[in-house]
């Protein structure tokens, strides 16, 4: 405020050389108390005090206003474009203004300035409250000493207080880690900073208050963001919910479309538009009618009921269509439609595709079950012994409970007989019987032989992955044989799917239910290998829940005779011989001999006997083998190379059965490199086709 928006313009003034008299009677009727006092050069000079009014006129005849004024000095004179507040440092009551020529403009008195600056406080008061009333935001003002000073009704109301509880209170009092003080100190501005008050999120603007002397105050206004915080947050999410819907509108293969309640459409899939020749700028906001013929859409947003998977004839082409409402609090907000396939042809190829797969996967199915079939029941397994009757009842019992079993016993006693006609004679009877030889796999490959792997689990994997055994023999029997060669880390596997019941193939993390009865065999010494700690004793706990020891034929030779029947009968039939029995003295022969080989070499012994006969219709000790008849006939001796090489091929057969036809474990047995072994093949004749040995008739019958 300038002293010339305060100052009084041409006030009541008296002249230096008026007579005292003459200027009391002119300035009577001015209830003033003082007056200017001028020169002849308008000049001011001194202040006529309006108190010698009241003084006996007789006393100042001939007297000047100029004899009793008081002397103006330099300190009462102040120009009008100085700050108004500048008088209060004066120890003056009044002032003369001049102008910038040094002219007399007016006066001023220092009491009516103190009164125009109380004036303008009161109205700034007011208008700072008012305004803080007014506003949306929460504002409250701190003065120099970080006092609140004031605080309107929304920061009251956001803060928690009311107004009366913190005026006059420090702001950290109030509002703790608040940075009003840095505001007071630092003077700066800062806007739309983020406050965090009792878990609420607050927006902050802070303002210093200034004025020519620096900073008094700050004030700060702001505002509750938190739902604000929050509804951002879930526009978030909306937006991109909608981005994935936009997604798959825009990869469907099927048509889809979008209406309105009023059945104007508001989305449309581009496959959809395509099928109907349409882009995106014809369609939306029109009515569905309008695009789309025959439609009923609209008919479902009235009634709301859905229709699903309706015949629709569109642009000549027969569709299949679905129409779901999709209410919002019970009120439906839009029409979704769905054209299931855009041509019935379409649906008619893909049901005729199918078709044959499923035709193909029948016969699959058929010729692997064929594979994976028991051939044999308890009625193929020839035993009068009271050992074996007593083993065959056992097994019959295990056949009807799914307990594991485990078969002990020589090579070539029967067991895996046994093991055919179990599950022959179990509720699995229908399903799969699979036959895993754990000696003849090698190592590295046991556990995707049993387990499968998925596509792409290793280098060399086969495209779509494999199916292990145990997924295939899934509801039937795993049988696994030698089960003694299985590796240690195998054996730890194995454990883990008998007792979880659930198989994890090679690459893959989703482990599969599956529900196989373990039937296992060896005709290694088990109790041996588990003191050795080559097999695990957990494991032979969860195998051998039924243990079946098929006794060696020595130890039963009575039942010698009925498996020379059985033989007979067998070899007479596919050699088409005309073979009836086998002498006593044959047979007597037979039930002295040790048989390392089991029934297996009997079977062959007999085999070979048939094949080698001449004329007769019985066999004789002749027949046999010199080991078993223990003699020579005439006609059997034969040059001695032939006899060595007649050993030599029979030991390379057994040897070759007992190992299940695995030619490196049977090169090793034997002491000869792999090599060595098939040129003996060779020699002999013999090839190893499908895991059985394919004999020339001439050589069989040296
Ligand atoms: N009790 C039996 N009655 C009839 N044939 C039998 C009997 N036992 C075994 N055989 C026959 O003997 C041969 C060998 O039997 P099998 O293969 O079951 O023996 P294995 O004990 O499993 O032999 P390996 O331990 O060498 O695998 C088969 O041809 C089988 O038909």
């Amino acid at each position: 405020m300038l002293i010339r928006d305060v100052m009084i313009k041409n006030p009541v003034k008296v002249y230096e050389n008026e007579l005292v008299t003459e200027a009391v009677e002119r300035l009577r009727n001015f209830n003033l108390l003082s007056f200017p006092v001028l020169n002849s050069n308008e000049e001011p000079v001194g202040i006529f005090m309006s108190n010698v009014m009241n003084i006996n006129g007789e006393n100042f005849k001939n007297i000047t206003v100029g004899d009793i004024m008081r002397v103006a000095d330099d300190v009462s004179i102040v120009k009008e474009f100085e700050e108004a507040y500048s008088i209060f440092a004066k120890p003056r009551e009044f002032f003369f203004v001049l102008d910038d020529q040094g002219r007399f403009v007016g006066i001023l008195r220092k009491r009516h300035v103190m009164k125009t600056y109380y004036e303008k406080y009161n109205y700034c008061e007011a208008r700072a409250v008012g305004i803080m009333k007014c506003v949306d935001s929460a504002v409250f003002a701190i003065n120099k000493l970080g006092q609140i000073v004031m605080m309107n009704e929304n920061a009251g109301i956001i803060l928690g207080i009311g107004d009366d509880d913190v005026i006059g209170m420090k702001i950290e009092s109030v509002i703790p880690n608040t940075r009003m003080l840095e505001t007071l100190e630092l003077g700066e501005v800062e806007y739309k900073r983020s406050f965090e008050y009792k878990e609420k999120k607050l927006l902050v603007n802070r303002h210093p208050i200034e004025n020519e002397h620096g900073i008094i105050g700050a004030i700060c206004s702001f505002r509750d963001v938190t739902e604000y915080n929050e509804i951002q947050d879930e526009l978030v999410v909306e937006k991109h919910e909608k981005e994935v819907l936009e997604t798959i509108f825009e990869i469907a293969y099927d048509g889809l479309i979008v209406i309105d309640p009023e059945g104007y459409i508001t989305m449309i899939s581009n496959a959809y538009k395509k099928f109907l020749g349409v882009e995106d700028r014809d369609v939306i906001g029109m009515h569905v009618t309008e695009i789309i013929e025959n439609t009923r859409m609209h008919k479902v947003a009235e009634t709301g009921v859905a229709e699903i998977a309706e015949l629709q004839k569109i642009n000549n082409n027969h569709t299949i269509v679905s129409r779901i409402p999709v209410f919002k609090d019970g009120v439906l907000t839009s029409v979704v439609g769905k054209v299931v396939f855009r041509n019935i042809d379409e649906l008619d190829d893909l049901y005729s595709k199918i078709g044959k797969m499923e035709e193909q996967l029948e016969n699959y199915k058929r010729e692997l079950s064929q594979i994976n079939k028991a051939k044999y029941t308890f009625s193929d397994i020839i035993g009068r012994s009271s050992e074996m009757k007593q083993v065959v009842n056992i097994a019959k019992k295990a056949a009807y409970t799914n307990s594991n079993v485990l078969i002990l016993g020589e090579s070539g006693t029967g067991k895996e007989l046994f093991a055919h006609s179990i599950h022959n004679s179990s509720a699995r009877r229908s399903k799969a019987f699979v036959k895993v030889n754990c000696a003849a796999i090698p190592d590295e490959l046991l556990e995707s032989e049993l387990f499968g792997y998925e596509q792409g689990a290793f280098t060399g994997a086969k495209k779509g992955g494999k199916i292990g055994k145990f997924e295939v023999a899934d509801q039937g029997t795993i049988f696994l044989d030698e089960i003694g060669d299985m590796p240690m880390h195998m054996q730890a596997k194995l454990l883990r799917v008998i007792q979880e019941r659930e198989i994890e193939k090679i690459g893959s993390n989703n482990p599969k239910r599956i529900d196989v009865r373990i039937i296992a065999a060896t005709n290694r010494n088990i109790e041996q290998m588990i003191e050795e700690k080559k097999f695990r004793l957990d494991l032979y706990y969860r195998l051998n829940v039924v243990t079946l020891n098929i006794p060696p034929l020595r130890e039963r030779t009575e039942d010698i005779d009925a498996l020379c029947k059985t033989f007979i009968e067998k070899f007479r039939i596919r050699y088409l011989k005309r073979v009836d029995a086998i002498n006593d003295s044959s047979i007597a022969k037979l039930k002295k001999y040790g048989w390392p080989g089991n029934i297996r070499e009997l079977e062959n012994i007999i085999e070979r006997a048939i094949n080698i006969m001449d004329g007769g219709t019985v066999i004789k000790a002749k027949h046999l083998p010199v080991d078993i008849s223990g003699r020579y006939d005439v006609e059997d001796v034969k040059p001695l190379k032939e006899s060595m090489d007649d050993y030599e091929r029979k030991t390379i057969i057994k040897c070759l059965e007992a190992v299940n036809f695995n030619k490196s474990r049977a090169s090793k047995l034997l002491g000869i490199s792999r090599t060595a072994l098939y040129e003996k093949l060779d020699k002999y004749d013999l090839k190893i086709v499908n895991k059985s040995l394919q004999e020339n008739e001439e050589t069989r019958a040296m």
